[in-house]
């Protein structure tokens, strides 16, 4: 059996039509909503669940979009992407062979054969995303395997890659250029760092220890162990 492509889809600045806004629907639109994406919302009021209508009403800097009724195929136009949460399977099947007919991308709660693409069970630690999917074999088993991946990880790991990313971004400041030699040696010190460092100790980076580190260690080509920094704070 073949696998899924994992990738992290961007969705800043993107329409998402959701249809329906049931359970399924308001942890679609959270999904969507964290990622940045702006949300239409069709389905008549009296369907809404207490999750969806807060996240109507507080509306996330005008990113999403209400529609009191039920689906019409006009809902398509100009949209990016395409999730329906609905009890009508007829319906749902109908409106994944119309996507499908526009290439826009679709995912059909109800049915994974009229799927571009399946959810999965997520973790998010700030920038650091974990997806465990089983290819639509056991939502409950990825559910329960994210659980024990989630006990695992270090409780400093979204922070680390916050402080690392920050760094990473003063280096390229520091030593600008891409591809060829600075690329190279940019790498290698990257690479020697998070792996010479502990995470916890990177997530208490601050940006006064950053400027020295790059000081100290980049400018002279080499990465200084997490002690030899504290003795010379
Ligand atoms: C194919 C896929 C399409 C998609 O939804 O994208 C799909 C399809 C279906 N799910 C169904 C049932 C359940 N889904 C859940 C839960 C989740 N389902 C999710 C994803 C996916 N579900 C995609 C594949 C994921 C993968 O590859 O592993 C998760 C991971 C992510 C999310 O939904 O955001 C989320 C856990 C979130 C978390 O961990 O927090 C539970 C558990 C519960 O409710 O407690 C049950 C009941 C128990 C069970 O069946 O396991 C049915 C009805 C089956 C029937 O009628 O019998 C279908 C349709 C079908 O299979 O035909
Ligand atoms: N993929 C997954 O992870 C899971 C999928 N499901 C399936 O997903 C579907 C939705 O589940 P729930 O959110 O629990 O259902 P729900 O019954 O809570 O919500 C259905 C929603 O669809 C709306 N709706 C119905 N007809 C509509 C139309 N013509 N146009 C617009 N909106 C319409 C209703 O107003 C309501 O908001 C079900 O078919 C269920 O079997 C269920 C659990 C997990």
């Amino acid at each position: 059996m073949s696998g899924s492509l994992l990738i992290a889809w961007q969705l800043k600045d993107k329409h998402v039509l959701v249809v329906g806004g049931g359970e399924v629907a308001s942890s679609r639109i959270q999904h969507v909503l964290a990622a940045g994406g702006n949300v239409t919302i069709v389905s008549p009021s009296n369907g809404l669940n207490n999750q969806t209508r807060s996240l109507i009403d507080c509306g996330s800097e005008n990113r999403v979009i209400f529609r009191d009724r039920t689906f019409v195929s006009t809902d398509l136009d100009g949209v990016d992407m395409v999730l329906t949460a609905i009890d009508d399977v007829e319906l749902s099947r109908d409106i994944g062979t119309s996507c499908r007919a526009r290439r826009i991308p679709v995912n059909v709660a109800d049915d994974p054969s009229y799927c571009d693409f399946y959810f999965g069970s997520q973790i998010q630690q700030g920038p650091l995303q974990i997806m465990v999917s089983t290819n639509g074999k056991s939502p409950k088993l990825a559910n329960i395997i994210r659980r024990r991946i989630e006990e695992s990880i270090p409780k400093t790991a979204g922070e680390a890659i916050e402080r690392v990313g920050l760094l990473r971004e003063r280096l390229k400041e520091r030593a600008p250029g891409v591809g060829g030699d600075i690329s190279k040696k940019r790498m290698k010190w990257m690479v020697d760092l998070c792996t010479s460092w502990e995470i916890d100790d990177l997530a208490l980076l601050d940006d006064k220890q950053i400027e020295k580190l790059l000081d100290e260690g980049w400018e002279r080509n080499l990465v200084p162990s997490r002690e030899n920094m504290a003795e010379s704070d």
